[in-house]
């Protein structure tokens, strides 16, 4: 193994896409750094500005998009697309991959020391910039997130199967722990922004209900809800313990496709999840299976074990009288 080599385990990955992920992985050992380092206040975790979506950057932000952008210039990358860059950024004319990112996943967390991440798409690049990422989600070659929590891990699918690999502090590279990340079947978690209640829609607040009447209503039995507002971490959790997360279309104005975009966040999360045994939709439908229509579009986002997902999507096509009445009268639903 080379020096520069900073994964163990490394014939898990394809040859061509190596160089890319040890970049990638190499940018994540380092940012992993900076974090631990702090100050994770006003030094990492400050305002510095809006992104073209409006949202607030971080710093951490920024840094890691620079960091990402910087490095991947001569591993192959064509297009890079970044949740901090309005438009797609052209790397390396002769680049083969057209690679989308959420640089700084979860970034309302830093200045609480709460896990936050990395998340990457990755396809072979087309001649057009936005035609590279304006397509069907499940022509993505590679996907996967970085974790910087506790411990600092990288979850990777390449269409064979989801890896994990943690980033070890004895010898700093990332070293193979699970070559086979499978969605646990039976969990009796949810995960929600619990506050948005009012302005969801009837079937998602039925799905809700009926958590939260535990084993009073129709599941017999209790459930316990998680929100951690990083979806690397929400992701993490479901492919370790199971589970259902939702990101649901709501009333607010700019939500009616819910928060999370698709290129960069919602598109390789499911591609991860269905590799790992779990189902991912917009709601009613599978995620890889849709394009999204522009660079930073949204989408609802529900993914998890299978038969929560997909009871979520069969409360879609209740009637609406069926929707509104009580729990208990919804029998077809008990487990
Ligand atoms: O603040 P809310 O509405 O609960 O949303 C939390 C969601 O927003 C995000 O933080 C959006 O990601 P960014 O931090 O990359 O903008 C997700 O990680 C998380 O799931
Ligand atoms: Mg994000
Ligand atoms: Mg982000």
């Amino acid at each position: 193994m080379q020096s520069d080599e900073n994964i163990i385990g490394n014939d898990k990955i394809p040859a061509d896409l190596y160089p890319l992920i040890n970049g990638l992985c190499t940018v994540g050992a380092d940012l992993a750094k900076t974090i631990a380092r702090g100050p994770l206040g006003q030094t990492l975790g400050g305002a510095v500005g809006e992104n073209s979506d409006g949202d607030q950057q971080k710093a951490l932000d920024v840094m890691a998009d620079e960091a990402f952008a910087e490095a991947l210039k001569s591993l192959g990358v064509r297009w890079y697309a970044s949740e901090e860059q309005e438009e797609v950024v052209e790397l390396d004319p002769n680049g083969r991959y057209a690679l989308a990112i959420d640089p700084l996943d979860g970034s309302s967390n830093i200045d609480v020391n709460v896990s936050i991440g990395t998340i990457f798409s990755i396809f072979e690049a087309n001649e057009g910039a936005n035609e590279s990422f304006l397509r069907p989600a499940n022509e993505q070659i590679a996907a996967g997130y970085i974790i910087f929590g506790p411990q600092t891990g990288l979850m990777v699918t390449f269409g064979n199967g989801t890896l994990f690999y943690v980033l070890s502090p004895d010898s700093g590279k990332f070293e193979l722990a699970n070559d086979h990340v499978v969605v646990p079947k039976e969990s009796t978690e949810y995960a929600i922004n619990a506050s948005n209640y009012r302005h969801w829609s009837k079937p998602v607040r039925a799905y809700i209900d009926d958590c939260i009447a535990g084993a009073e209503g129709i599941h017999g039995k209790n459930f316990n809800m998680r929100w951690v507002a990083s979806l690397v971490a929400e992701t993490h959790r479901i492919l370790t313990r199971g589970g259902i997360f939702l990101y649901p279309t709501d009333s607010r104005e700019g939500y009616g496709a819910g928060r999370l975009r698709m290129v960069y966040e919602c598109a390789p999360m499911a591609f991860l999840v269905e590799q790992a045994d779990g189902h991912a939709t917009n709601e009613h439908d599978r995620i890889l299976d849709q394009t999204a229509k522009e660079l930073h579009a949204r989408t609802p986002f529900v993914f998890g074990t299978p038969v929560k997902v997909d009871r979520l999507a069969s409360y879609h096509d209740l009637p609406e009288k069926e929707v509104s009445a009580l729990f208990g009268q919804r029998g077809l639903f008990r487990d």
